[in-house]
Parts: C-alpha cells; structure tokens; sequence
C-alpha cells in the first residue's frame, strides 16, 4: 500500500485489499439495482460517455439545464444510502465525522473516458472529494487549479483512492481511457469510479 503525492492530489495504491474490493461491489449491487445507472446529457445535448448514478441524500446529474445536485434520479426514484462499507473509506481517509451527502458512481464501459474538468459543483471546497477506483485500469490525468499548462498522467488500478484535498481541491483532472477487460473484478468489464462528496 503505498502512498503517492502527485500536485497535491493524495493516491494511495492499493488501499482496498481484493477482498475490500468484492466486499464494496456486492455493497453497491442493491444500490445499481434501485437507481439504475443513466446516460447524462451535457448541457449541449450531447450524451456522455460515462453512464452514472449516485447513492446519498443528493445525486448529480446533468441535462440540458446544466449540472447539479438533485435529490432524486431522473426517473423519479430517491437515491439509495451510501453503503456503509464506502462511508469506512471516507472517515478513514479523511478522519471526518462528518458524513458525505453524495457518493456519485460512474461507470466506465469500452471507449468511455471523462474530459478533463473541475469538480465545483458543492458549496465547501474545504472537505476533500475521496475517489475509489474499482475494476478496469483507468489513465487519470492531472492538471492544475486553473484551465491550461502541463498535465501529468497515472494509471489507477482496482483498489486505488485518491483524496483531491487543500491545493488539489479544485484542480483540473479526467479519464482519458480505461484498459477494457484488465480486471476481473466485474464480470463484464468496465470500470467504476466512486466519488465521494460533502454538497452543501
Ligand atoms: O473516474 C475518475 O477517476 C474520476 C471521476 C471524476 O473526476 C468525477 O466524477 O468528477
Ligand atoms: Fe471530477
């Protein structure tokens, strides 16, 4: 398990033993199952390549209105409770009481990649954005706090968490590819992102 710092953004390979790992997806299937995963539509209308969901007192989706955080999924279901074994990785990493409002959960299928952006969308960019990786290899890409300069890029692997803190809270960064099929852990392939989030 080791630690990595790379522009602040904190990774810690390996966190998650395999164990951990099946131990979270069985946690998440009920949820996948009452807030299926949907496509979000950018505000231009085109449709993203990362089907999402979220569990939590608030979910994010985006449409044609913009991107925000809504109390219940598009089609009218309220989000299931983050489950207990994702809010351990939150207060272990953080060392907060306090609990994240959204845990949003992107799913990365063949192709599926997420353009490089800002996550700003909650009122307090004092509490960290704690990111859990699951499955496929995903190529994570790291700018800076404001648009543009160089970037530096990292493969992370099934298990890994990057806590995006202090100076890195609103840092540039994105998906550029998965390695479709690298892992076993879901049995069709693809990767899933967990994000865990204070909103308000
Ligand atoms: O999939 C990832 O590793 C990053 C996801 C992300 O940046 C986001 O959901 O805002
Ligand atoms: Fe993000």
């Amino acid at each position: 398990m080791t630690r990595l710092l790379v522009r602040d953004f904190v990774i810690r390979k390996s966190y998650l033993s395999p164990a951990a790992q099946a131990a979270v997806i069985e946690a998440l299937r009920p949820v996948l199952k009452a807030a299926p995963p949907f496509t979000p539509e950018t505000p231009l209308g085109k449709p993203m390549s990362v089907r999402m969901t979220s569990a939590g007192a608030l979910g994010w989706i985006a449409d044609k209105t913009g991107y925000r955080y809504a109390a219940q999924h598009p089609k009218g279901i309220d989000w299931p409770a983050i489950p207990d074994p994702v809010l351990a990785i939150w207060h272990d990493l953080t060392g907060l009481a306090r609990t994240p409002d959204c845990c949003l959960i992107n799913y990365y299928g063949e192709g599926a990649r997420m353009g490089l952006h800002q996550d700003k969308d909650e009122a307090d960019f004092s509490y960290p954005v704690v990111s859990v990786s699951l499955g496929d290899d995903g190529l994570f890409r790291i700018g800076n706090p404001t648009r543009g300069g160089r970037t530096e890029s990292l493969w992370l692997n099934s298990g890994d968490v990057v806590v995006m803190g202090g100076p890195a809270r609103l840092s540039y960064h994105g998906v550029d590819r998965i390695r479709f099929k690298s892992s076993r852990l879901l049995p069709r392939g693809g990767r899933l992102n967990l994000t865990l989030r204070v909103v308000e």
